[in-house]
């Protein structure tokens, strides 16, 4: 009686939609009836009321790799950019079943990173890192919430701090003159890379925990050895784990690149947490001398508060700030220095009006942050090199938190979202000779630094923009200019240094080189 009585209603539900005559097609059998009503009644309702996205275009994928495929080689900032020109500046792509939106003009990353920021800050993390990183639990690949927050806001302080109290000139200082000594003790023309890394290494690793290595020193060809099999790993694309990680959650299958990352992150790890326990030991309340100090200090203000933000800040987060600190603060930094020494010799004449420059400001004094606003031509440089030389031109991956328009297009919760920085910086509608290297366009006519151009965003923008940004700009532009007031560079005899860049795995890279230097005075 009760289900005669639910078929009627549901009858009634449906009239719209259902004709009569497809009721009296049901079997007599009040069982299958009852079943067959009741999952074509949800499948109906389903249709019916789900909500219906306008989701963005985009090409069309394989079933289970998605267009995976597109992306496993190439400059993937230009495959992005090219398929702007076919789908738009909005258009959604897939990793396996990972939904992905990329965003490829000014107006529409604005929109998401300063408009919705609130809605599309969160972070796409993925399996390698959750595993190496306590669940993501630092900064760079932490969730959008109160401990991001809160994590970010310690290590924030600690870098202002380490700029404004002078340290950073100091650091500076002797990391250039380091690098000066250990290149002029090259008898042969050599390549300027590990030069790059030695010297923002004693910069970053000065900052982090006060330490500084000899160019022999076996902790700094650890740390290069690391870096650059890092680099290697990431240079090989999307890792097969970060978009289906059902296999190795399971402990089935892993590929070599994420056993080589887990050991390579993992071993940082350990080098970072002796670095720890050591000012552990040794900590005294109101002495801070670097990062790890700071972040000490923080922990027993946190404490002090009560219990409520203790979680957010265990011992571990710690070692995960200062990891993320050292890892960002060195390898972008390094691969901007090598993007530099590659245009300032493969260009003519920049070299000469560096030095020219320097030498008009600094009358053979160090110098220091203060002097930067007098060195605008060796500024736009550096703007020029990070507009050309991609660091992250992708950014880093952001996931939305919840449904939001961008470009007037839906894009659901959940969805992975890249900006594509680049796209930006080699926009023809916004930078004349798009493709030449031309620091001038940073200046303005009485040559100082004109305004930031809009176009320009190599440290990305709103809520999750590069914590290093300041430093970043500041150490970048004061090793250039120490480098350049010291020593004479020429690329090795008989060769010219080529300025297309090579295309490494999905990383775009500066071609190999070899140098030659001399003092200047
Ligand atoms: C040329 C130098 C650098 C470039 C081009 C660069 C670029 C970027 C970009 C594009 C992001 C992602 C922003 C986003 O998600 O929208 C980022 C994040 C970050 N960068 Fe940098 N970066 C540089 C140097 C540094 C340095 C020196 C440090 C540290 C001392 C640093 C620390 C960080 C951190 C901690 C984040 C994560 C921020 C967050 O998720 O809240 N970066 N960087």
């Amino acid at each position: 009686m009760v289900f005669e009585e639910s078929l009627e209603y549901v009858k009634e539900l449906f009239a719209k939609y259902i004709p009569d005559k497809v009721w009296e097609l049901l079997p007599k059998s009040k069982i299958t009836k009852a079943l067959l009503v009741g999952v074509s009644a949800g499948f109906l309702a389903y249709m019916i009321f789900k909500k219906r996205y306008k989701l963005p275009p985009g090409p069309r994928g394989w079933p289970i790799v998605g267009n995976t495929i597109l992306f496993s080689e190439g400059n993937l900032p230009k495959i992005c950019t090219d398929l702007a020109r076919k789908y738009g500046p909005v258009y959604m792509i897939y990793f396996g079943r990972e939904r992905c939106v990329i965003l490829n003009n000014l107006e529409v990353i604005n929109e998401a990173l300063l408009k919705k920021g609130a809605q599309t800050s969160d972070r796409f993390s993925g399996y390698a890192m959750d595993i190496t990183l306590h669940n993501s639990e630092d900064i760079i690949f932490g969730s959008y919430g109160t401990g991001w927050k809160l994590r970010r806001k310690v290590a924030a302080r600690a870098l202002r701090l380490f700029m404004v109290r002078g340290r950073l000139n100091e650091k500076i200082q002797l990391a250039v003159s380091m690098t000066v000594e250990a290149m002029l003790k090259e008898k042969e023309p050599f390549d300027p890379k590990p030069y790059m890394f030695y010297t923002t290494l004693n910069i970053i690793a000065g900052f982090c925990f006060s330490a500084s290595y000899e160019y022999d020193d076996p902790k700094y060809l650890e740390f290069l050895k690391l870096m650059n099999e890092q680099a290697s790993v990431s240079s090989k694309g999307i890792m097969f784990e970060n978009i289906c990680s059902t296999f190795a959650r399971l402990g089935i299958y892993k590929t070599e690149s994420c056993r080589k990352f887990e050991s390579l992150v993992g071993r940082i790890l350990v080098l970072i947490g002796e670095h720890v326990e050591q000012h552990r030991a040794n900590f005294k309340s109101g002495e801070v001398n670097d990062l790890i100090d700071s972040l000490l200090e923080a922990e027993r203000e946190i404490a002090s508060e009560g219990e409520e933000n203790m979680a957010y800040f265990q011992p571990i987060h710690i070692s995960l700030i200062v990891f993320d600190i050292f890892l960002a603060g060195n390898e972008t930094s390094r691969s901007t220095l090598l993007w530099a020494m590659m245009f300032i010799l493969g260009v003519p004449n920049v070299q000469k009006k560096i030095q020219e420059e320097v030498d008009s400001v600094s009358g053979g004094r160090f110098l220091t942050t203060d002097d930067r606003k007098h060195l605008a031509y060796t500024d736009a440089v550096l703007h020029e090199v990070m507009r050309l030389g991609p660091v992250a031109p992708l950014g880093v991956g952001h996931r939305v938190s919840c449904d939001v328009t961008l470009g007037g297009y839906d894009i659901p919760k959940g969805t992975m979202m890249l900006t594509n920085l680049w796209a930006l910086h080699v926009d023809p509608d916004f930078w004349p000779d798009v493709d030449q290297f031309k620091p001038e366009r940073f200046l303005n006519e009485d040559g100082k630094m004109a305004p930031k151009p809009d176009n320009w965003l190599p440290f990305s923008a709103g809520r999750r923009v590069c914590l290093g940004e300041p430093l970043a700009k500041a150490e970048l532009h004061l090793i250039l200019a120490g480098l350049f007031q010291q020593l004479e560079f020429a690329p090795a005899p008989g060769t010219s240094v080529d300025i297309e860049p090579d295309i490494k795995g999905v990383a775009l890279v500066p071609k190999p080189f070899k140098v030659v230097v001399k003092k200047r005075y």
